[in-house]
């Protein structure tokens, strides 16, 4: 009983916030008629009842595919069947680069779109854009985004500290996110819903940087709270990214 408890919380937890769970809420419904079908003995309304939960299952599958892989991939990141893979990589010095790329894109109301990988890895979505493999930079990332200029349309891809491509096509969310917030916060939004991303998002509108993960968005940030939501990511610096981070500084003169 404690189990199945469990597993219904887990599914409402994960479908929170997205159009499954009014399938679901639905779903309760239906199997809630059947079990009193049963104890008033209504056969016929219980043989409706039946009937739209055998059939249902199927068009649920083929509704819901796109969530059921989410739901798949979250089950194989957690920690149920062993410890979960930490994305952090000892590479802190990145964090000053983002923060102070997005300080500056900020400033300048220049839209953007970081999408950092972790787990899941994203080589179908790098390839439609454009690819670089280049060490990452603030400046680098910030000529990117320049408005006009061939790559700053779409999204960039960092792998570890190296920016894999730019220019990328994310899907975009079909989950309900404010009006305020246009296609670029929706495909952040989708591509944080079907993988471990983390996306980094520069409004150009209004220069409010945000972070989504996990189909979720949390606006308004700071330097001081970017800087830490990433830290969780890169680590924070270590002796040996500050030393990285003064090469990197000194090639970059
Ligand atoms: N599917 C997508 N994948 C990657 N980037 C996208 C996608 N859709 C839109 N974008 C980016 O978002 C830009 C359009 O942003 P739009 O103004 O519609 O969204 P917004 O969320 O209101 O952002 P802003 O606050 O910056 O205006 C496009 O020029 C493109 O760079």
């Amino acid at each position: 009983m404690l189990l199945v408890a469990v597993m219904i919380y887990q599914i409402l937890n994960l479908t929170r916030k997205t159009r499954a769970f009014q399938v679901i809420k639905g779903l309760g419904i239906v199997f809630l008629g059947s079990a009193l079908a049963q104890v008033f003995e209504l056969t016929a309304v219980g043989w409706i009842f039946n009937y739209i939960i055998t059939s249902g299952a199927l068009v649920l599958v083929v509704l819901f595919t796109p969530e059921l892989r989410r739901a798949l991939e979250h089950l194989g990141r957690s920690k149920i069947f062993g410890k979960a893979e930490t994305a952090q990589l000892g590479a802190g010095w990145v964090v000053d680069e983002l923060v102070e790329c997005a300080e500056h894109l900020s400033k300048r109301r220049v839209g953007a779109l970081i999408i950092i990988e972790q787990k899941t890895g994203l080589g179908e979505i790098a390839e439609t854009g454009t690819r670089l493999d280049a060490k990452i930079s603030a400046p680098l990332l910030e000529n990117i985004f320049e408005p006009n200029t061939p790559l700053h349309d779409g999204a960039v891809i960092l792998r570890g500290d190296r920016i894999e491509a730019a220019a990328c096509l994310l899907p975009l969310t079909e989950n309900q996110i404010s009006k305020e917030m246009g296609t670029r916060h929706r495909a952040a939004v989708g591509i944080s819903e079907s993988s471990d991303t983390v996306a980094l998002i520069v409004s150009e509108e209004t220069g409010v940087i945000s972070i989504a993960r996990e189909g979720r968005i949390k606006r308004y940030l700071n330097s001081a709270s970017l800087k830490e939501i990433l830290s969780e990511i890169y680590g924070p610096p270590t002796e040996e990214s500050l030393i990285s981070k003064v090469i990197h500084r000194r090639r970059k003169l």
